[in-house]
């Protein structure tokens, strides 16, 4: 039984159709990467899962369960931990309080700090900034942090929107180092969105291409590897050739070179 169970879920805004049908699966400890443009509705596949948008058709299986309709604070007490695109850390409140923030519907609080001091063990920068105020931090420090805080509610399934989000490649390697070390100390199974293939053909196991709100390519990251065919359901067409005009949209020509 896959760990998350995504099927046919269709997403709208008012009259803007986010997600047209969505499915996707993932099973217990895998890397599962989600590409697409600007707008492609990655954002809102994560949300769906974490209970903050409400899919008006599909269902949502979460270890077994159906999730579609529970609140987020629930969905989060079962085991996902959405690690939100541009971090939302407290920039007043140190990097310990931001932490204390991420376990607070947490009652084993003998855990917790044992967790705290497990996490931090990994993170030497963040112990090292432990009593700084989070907004003092670099943009990649800020990011460690959004994901140990993530993790401090002790999640089995970690969804990442846009972990590379303004940082620099360097930098960027680093956070997917973090990310897998956590998936082997901590058990998780991740789900993370990114808008280049760049990195995501390196860390996954699984990519899908999403635009236009649907899944226009899925495969191991072993059979995507040369990335042609990434490009082909990312842009819509063959990067480098010239696209019908009827094509090319507005969102499509804003993301040139991105794939
Ligand atoms: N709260 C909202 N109200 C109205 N439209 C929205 C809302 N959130 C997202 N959308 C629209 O839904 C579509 C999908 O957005 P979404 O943020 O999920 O895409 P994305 O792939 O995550 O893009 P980005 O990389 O820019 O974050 C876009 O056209 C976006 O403008």
């Amino acid at each position: 039984m896959a760990l998350l169970d995504v099927s046919d879920i269709h997403v709208r805004y008012g009259d803007m159709v986010a997600l047209r049908g969505l499915s996707l699966k993932v099973e217990e400890g895998e890397v599962v990467c989600i590409i697409g443009p600007n707008g492609a509705g990655k954002s809102t596949t994560l949300a769906a899962i974490a209970g903050g948008v409400r899919p008006y058709r599909g269902e949502i299986r979460y270890d077994g369960q159906p999730i579609l309709g529970t609140p987020p604070d629930k969905i989060a007490t079962m085991g996902v931990s959405l690690v939100p695109e541009g971090r939302h850390i407290f920039g007043s409140l140190t990097v310990a309080e931001n932490l204390i923030i991420g376990a607070y519907m947490r009652k084993d609080k003998a855990e917790v700090a044992r967790d705290r001091e497990r996490i931090l063990a990994l993170l030497p920068r963040l112990a090292e900034r432990i009593d700084f105020p989070a907004g003092r931090l670099s943009g990649g420090e800020q990011q460690m942090l959004a994901v140990a805080r993530a993790v401090m509610t002790r999640p089995k399934l970690l969804l990442v929107d846009e972990p590379s989000l303004g940082l620099a490649p360097k930098i960027v390697d680093q956070i997917y180092e973090i990310l897998l070390e956590l998936r082997k100390t901590e058990g998780l199974t991740l789900v993370i969105n990114e808008q280049s293939s760049n990195r995501v053909l390196k860390f996954a196991d699984r990519v899908n291409v999403l635009r236009q709100g649907e899944i226009r390519l899925a495969g191991t990251a072993a059979e995507l590897a040369d990335g042609a065919a990434i490009r082909q359901a990312y842009f819509g067409f063959e990067h480098g050739a010239q696209p019908a005009p009827a094509m090319q949209t507005p969102t499509q020509a804003s993301t040139g070179g991105a794939a």
